[in-house]
Order: C-alpha cells, then structure tokens, then sequence
C-alpha cells in the first residue's frame, strides 16, 4: 500500500454536468472531511463503503462555501485503487472543480500523476498490468469493436490465456529442476519425447497468441487508407462518398487538391483515418508540386491506398507512375465515373494492365459500387480467417515483442532438449520464457518500464 494519498480532477476540463474529484489513499477521507460540510450531520470516517453523503465544500481558512457537491466514500480496498478512495462530484466547470481541487491539495495531499490512480490499481494487486492498459484503450477506443476488444483485456481474458501458458511452463520446469537437483533418479513422466511434446504444446499456444496481433493493431489502432491517382478522376469525390459528407472541394479543374485533407471513418469497426491527396502529375506550378510532394510521403505512410481511375480516360503512362509508388498487394484499384459509360467495358483489363488484383468499378456520382468498395476494403485490411480463427486477443505492440521473446526462448528450450544438451541450458530458456510472458501481466517487470506505460495515461485516470 502507498503512504502518500493522491488527488485529480478525473472529469475533462470544460463546462459539464458534473466534474470529478477524486482522492486516493490513507488520508482520503481525513482530508475531504477538513473541507466537507455534509447537510446531515454525520462523520464520513464512519459512513459505510459505497455511499454518496450530500453537502458543502466550505474553505476552511474563511468559511466560504466554494460548491454545493456530492461526495461518495469507497474503502480500502474494496476500490478502484485498493486504497480509501472519495470522489467529490462538484458542478461541472472549470472554476469550481478546480477550486475544490486545490483545497484538498491544501490538506496536505499531492497532485496525481497521469495514470497513477490505475498504476495503483495495479501495484496493490487489483488488476495486472494487461488490465491497466485495457483501461487506457478504453479511453482511447474510437470504434465500437476496439471498445470491445479493450472490455476482453479488461475483464482479464488475456491475462488467463497468458497465465495459462506460464502454467504449462512451470509443470515442466518443475520435472526439470528436480532432475537438476536429483539426477540419479530416473522420471518416467520426463523422457525428452514428452518434453518435446509438452513444448511444442506451448510454442502453438503462443504462436496462436501471436496470429491474433495484426488484427488485433488494426481493430485497436486503425489505419491509415490513402485515396490517390492522377487529377480530376474523382478522388476528392470518392472521400466525400465514404465520409457521406461534402468534406473536400469538387470541381472539374485538374489540380483541386493541392493539400492533403484527413478524416477519419469508422468501417465496420475498424478506424479508418482517411487521407485524400492532390493528383499526382508534373506540374511547374510551385504549390501543386508542393502538394504532389506530400501525397508521395503519404503514400509511403498508408496501410493501404486507394487508387483511383476514371474509366472513361483510360490508364497511361501518369498512372503507371503512380503505380510505381505503391504497395500493389494493398491496394484497392477503384475505377470510378461508371456512369459515364456506354456499351460494355472489360474490368478485368484494368486489374492486368494495372497489377491491382482488387478492384471495385465505381461512381461518385451517384454511390454506385459505394457497398462494395467498403466490403473489398474490409477484406483486404480484416481477411475472412480460416475456419473461423481466434478472435484478436494481442492488440498491443509491447505484448507483441514480449512473445515473440518467449517464443524464441521456448524454440531454444526445444532445440537444446531435441539434441541432447544439459536439462540446466533447458532450464535457463525456460525461465527465460517465463520471465517474458510475466511482463505482459506486469510481473516481474522493472519500475522504469512501468512508469513509461503510466505515463501515457491522462492525468486523473
Ligand atoms: N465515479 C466513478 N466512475 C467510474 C470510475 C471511477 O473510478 N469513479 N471508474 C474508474 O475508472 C470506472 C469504473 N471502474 C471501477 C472498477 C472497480 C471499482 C471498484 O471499486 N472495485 C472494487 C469493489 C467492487 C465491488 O463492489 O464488488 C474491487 O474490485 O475490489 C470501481 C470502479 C468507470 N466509472
Ligand atoms: N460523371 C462523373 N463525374 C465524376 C465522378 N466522380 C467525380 N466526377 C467529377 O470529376 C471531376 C473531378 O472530381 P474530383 O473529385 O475533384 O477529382 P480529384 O481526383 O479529387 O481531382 P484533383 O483534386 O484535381 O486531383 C468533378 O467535376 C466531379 O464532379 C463520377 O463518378 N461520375
Ligand atoms: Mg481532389
């Protein structure tokens, strides 16, 4: 349990219903009394957990009244920290809330960092560290489905699969020590096959862990899609089409997006920001080359990019340009302005002459192809997996590199045992693996490394 006890506006800064302040540690409830006057007379000390007492806040140093609150009193450690734990609800508004503030911090109590209410949950055991960081997702999540997928990892669906795996580590850990410490016994239970198949056991276990990162990073951090091609064949239309607003300038002038315009776009789940780029040409006008400079960064940036055609022009040697700056494999090739066309056209030939497998034809004038486009676009970030798949569960870069470590560590284990060499190098990788596996739930992990991960929370979480 900390000594010292912490104090933070927990709400946003602005005008609001209400506005938070909360207070968490041993002195919480000693110092929110110095500055409360409840309307009942009663002692917050004594009042039982979970309750809300309604009251003043009263400036001790000259009796003023600085907000009509209601303050809720939860106990160690029944609490969202595991400390004494009260929340005044002042009005909302940046005067009062702060003003309520800055009293508490006057009883002796110290600003809280960002994130060191939940860093508390945390070291006083309430949740594991994979919890911790769900909880920032949470704040973070911009779509329904990473809403989700943070909710698992809060409800500590990873930390189980996690610990499961460490499980199965530690019982073979345990036959090897003992044949470390007793080597004139002889264990029928360990012959090197079952320890072979026992490893490979875990090695799929993390190895499935892992396949479930790419769509994980996606549905928690989205992408990035760039829509380019040559001017005027309907770039700026087709953004405003997927945004279903009029975000970018449309006209028939060649060159109309000199600047790069970014939005963002929930498809199906997955954050899409989307980038639309002025038309890649040669151009002596100084601002377009500007522009057409940027749409190239952009496109070295872009998880997957959008290119657009207009059908009734055809693809030339500008395309073929283009085209040489783009990752063909993560590409949707749209050929727009369908509507303009007579008589029958060979879509087909655009994907050949283009090298773009995936292609949708299309018309911002009037949505045609609109469903598709987003469906294919869908498919190509967030493929339909095999028999179904696992759903996400790794969504975060740091829990990526901590198995892929334990993986190596474990394709070690196996090697060393596979040809024979001492159960004590077996040993050493095996809690090697252990120790990597820890760090996603926090154990076993040096305080540096857990201040940097608090540290991107918001101040009062
Ligand atoms: N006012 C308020 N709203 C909030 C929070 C908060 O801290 N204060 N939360 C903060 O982010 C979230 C809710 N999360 C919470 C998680 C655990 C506990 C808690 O007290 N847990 C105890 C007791 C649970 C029980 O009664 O069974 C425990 O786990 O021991 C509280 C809030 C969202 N809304
Ligand atoms: N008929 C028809 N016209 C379209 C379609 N999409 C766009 N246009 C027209 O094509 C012209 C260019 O459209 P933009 O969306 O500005 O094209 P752009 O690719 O953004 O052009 P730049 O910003 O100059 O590179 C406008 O006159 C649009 O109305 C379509 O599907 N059918
Ligand atoms: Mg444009």
């Amino acid at each position: 349990m900390m000594e010292d006890t912490i104090a933070a506006i927990s709400t946003p800064l602005g005008e609001g219903g209400i506005g938070i302040v909360r207070v968490s540690g041993p002195g919480a409830i000693e110092a929110v009394k110095n500055v409360f006057v409840p309307r009942q007379s009663k002692d917050l000390a004594k009042v039982p957990s979970f309750t809300l007492h309604y009251g003043k806040i009263v400036d001790p140093a000259d009796g003023k009244i600085v907000d009509e609150v209601l303050v809720s009193v939860m106990r160690a450690p029944k609490s969202y920290t595991g400390e004494d734990v009260v929340e005044i609800n002042c009005h909302g508004g940046i005067v009062a809330v702060e003003k309520v503030l800055e009293l508490i911090l006057k009883q002796g109590i110290r600003l809280a960092e960002p994130g060191e209410f939940t860093k508390r949950a945390f070291l006083n055991g309430r949740i594991d560290l994979s919890q911790a960081e769900a909880v920032i997702d949470i704040i973070r999540a911009k779509t329904e489905a990473s809403l989700k997928l943070a909710g698992r990892q809060l409800s500590g669906e990873l930390r189980e699969k996690i610990n499961a795996v460490r499980q199965k580590i530690i019982n073979i850990l345990a036959f090897v020590e003992v044949s470390i410490d007793y080597p004139e016994y002889e264990f029928d239970e360990v012959t090197p096959e079952t320890a072979l198949k026992n490893i490979d056991e875990i090695i799929n276990d993390v190895r499935r862990l892992l396949s479930s990162y790419e769509r994980g990073r996606i549905l928690r951090e989205g992408i990035t899609a760039v829509i380019a091609g040559k001017p005027n064949v309907g770039k700026s239309s087709l953004l405003n089409a997927l945004l279903r607003k009029k975000r970018a300038i449309v006209t028939d002038i060649p060159g109309t997006t000199r600047d790069v315009i970014e939005d963002y776009l929930n498809l199906k789940g997955i954050p899409v920001k989307i980038v639309d780029t002025a038309g890649i040409r040669e151009t002596e006008d100084l601002v377009e080359k500007l522009g057409v400079e940027k749409t190239r960064e952009y496109l070295n940036q872009a998880d997957v990019t959008l290119f657009v055609v207009d059908v009734s022009m055809g693809i030339d040697e500008d395309d073929e340009k283009i085209l040489s700056l783009i990752n063909k494999d993560k590409s949707l090739l749209v050929i727009n302005k369908i509507d303009l066309l007579q008589g029958k056209v060979n879509f087909e030939q655009y994907a050949v002459k283009t090298g773009i497998k995936n292609f949708v034809p299309f018309s911002a004038r009037n949505f045609d192809g609109l469903e598709i486009l987003e469906n294919k676009l869908y498919e190509l970030l967030l493929p339909e997996q095999e028999g179904g798949g696992e759903s996400a569960l790794i969504s975060n870069h740091r829990h990526k590199n901590y198995l892929e470590k334990a993986l190596n560590s474990l394709l070690s284990a196996k090697e060393s045992i596979a040809s024979g060499e001492p159960v004590d190098l077996v040993a050493i990788d095996l809690n090697e693996a252990l120790r990597e596996l820890g760090a996603i739930t926090g154990d076993a992990l040096g305080d540096e490394i857990i201040n940097e991960i608090f540290s991107q929370f918001c101040v009062g979480k």
